[in-house]
């Protein structure tokens, strides 16, 4: 059986990107960008002023002159004035203006006092040149990448593109996936439920964790164990959506149907089980037309899991997102687990003395017991290859989204 690394590995070197759109900057937030943002001049554009006040010439101030006689005003948006060559020569500068030309320094209104047109500098008031000035070029010239390819788009990379006039931005179309639930001891929420039935709560987590996560174009659907209607549904769910996750039927019993199920649709068979609890009996493969398809253990926890070690990353690398560094976190309490399987332990995360994360295990009481997640951050991944993990073992971390 895969380690989940394995398992990881297999599912990423089989998702096909998705396609690429253009998007309007305003609809861009939490979408992926896929090609990088230039700038398309240099940052700032001109020599700004950063503090009202007068724009003078340094020069003049270190030979003796401490007054001067006020030129003009220059406003943010009004082109570049021009300072005189007399000596005494200022200009009125407001923050955000172009530095008039001539001036190489402002001294600020605060250390000046002023009659008239006339200022004259406070005791000891002698500024560098460069002084209150935010030069043309510091932050980023003309052409450099200013947002790469590969985040997902916040609020900080709609101002940098917006500031270099990128109104539209290029994007991951956003897949359409479908949540499918298994079994006849499934109701909907809000139907009555039978003492031999179960709610359905795996499509709505599902759904609900893909949303958070960035992918909002989910539809969940519910396919009894019924051979004709799984074939019949499943061939329209693969025909229509981009990726597909089923959760259920994929052990071994009677009624576990989606493995050949899926085999009988022309879905390959990547893998079939890892060596981890919970999740053991994960299933994946891809279409002729190199759509995912995950199958998720029924189990809440199982599918909830096997989500985010598994699919969300996978949903993310075909978007174009740079994998982020692996999250390492320090268990605060020991824990011991025999079976040969990676453990995919609930943690909540604290920081300790020193400011290392620190995950206090909090198992759930079974991989059906959904409530056992409540108050959890996440989970920690410890391998197979021990059964003892001290307090204090680094382990790989996972964030509930
Ligand atoms: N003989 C074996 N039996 C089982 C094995 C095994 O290796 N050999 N593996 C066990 C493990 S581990 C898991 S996990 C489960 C996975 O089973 P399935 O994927 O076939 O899932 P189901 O049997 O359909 O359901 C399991 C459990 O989860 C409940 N469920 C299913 N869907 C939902 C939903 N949408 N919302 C809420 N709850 C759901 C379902 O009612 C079952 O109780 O197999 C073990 N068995
Ligand atoms: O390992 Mo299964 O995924 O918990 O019951």
């Amino acid at each position: 059986m895969l380690t989940p690394d394995e398992a990881e590995k297999a599912i990423l070197d089989h998702m096909a990107p998705f396609l690429r759109e253009d998007c309007p900057l305003e609809a861009a937030h939490g979408r992926v960008l896929r090609a990088d943002v230039r700038a398309d001049r240099d940052l700032p554009p001109f020599d700004r002023v950063t503090m009202d006040g007068y724009a003078v010439r340094t020069a003049v101030i270190a030979a003796g002159t401490r007054t001067f006689r006020i030129e003009g005003t220059q406003a943010a948006g009004m082109r570049a004035l021009k300072l005189s060559p007399v000596e005494h020569a200022c200009v009125e500068v407001m923050t955000g203006a172009v530095l008039p030309e001539g001036a190489d320094a402002v001294v600020p209104f605060e250390q000046t006092t002023r009659d008239g047109d006339v200022v004259t500098l406070a005791a000891g008031v002698a500024p560098p040149a460069g002084f209150s000035i935010h030069r043309r070029r510091s932050d980023h010239a003309a052409g450099e990448v200013v947002v790469p390819a590969g985040r997902r788009i916040s609020g900080r990379e709609i101002a940098v593109a917006a500031s270099v006039g990128a109104s539209t931005l290029t994007v991951s179309a956003q897949p359409k996936i479908a949540v499918v639930v298994t079994g006849d001891e499934l109701v909907e929420v809000d139907d009555a439920v039978g003492p031999h039935q179960i709610r359905r709560s795996n499509d709505h987590a599902v759904r609900a964790a893909l949303i958070a996560a960035g992918f909002p174009r989910v539809e969940r659907f519910h396919l009894r164990d019924l051979p004709s209607e799984i074939e019949h549904r499943l061939w329209h769910i693969l025909a229509e959506y981009d990726a597909v996750l089923l959760t259920g039927g994929v052990s071994k019993g009677k009624f576990d149907f989606m493995p050949a199920a899926l085999a009988a649709q022309g879905v390959r068979e990547v893998f079939h089980g890892v060596a981890q609890r919970p999740g053991k009996p994960f299933w994946f493969g891809v279409t002729s037309h190199h759509k995912p398809v995950f199958a998720l253990p029924g189990n809440p926890v199982s599918a909830y899991t096997c989500l985010h070690r598994y699919v969300l990353p996978a949903l993310a690398h075909a978007s174009g997102i740079v994998a982020p560094a692996p999250r390492l976190v320090a268990l605060a309490t020991p824990v011991n687990f025999a079976p040969p399987l990676a453990y995919l332990l609930p943690v909540r995360l604290g920081s300790g003395p020193h400011a290392e994360l620190l995950a206090t295990p909090d198992p759930s009481n079974t991989s059906g017991d959904f409530a056992g997640l409540i108050g959890t951050d996440g989970f920690v991944e410890l391998p197979a290859d021990r059964t003892a993990f001290p307090i204090g073992t680094v382990a790989r971390y996972f964030a509930w989204v």
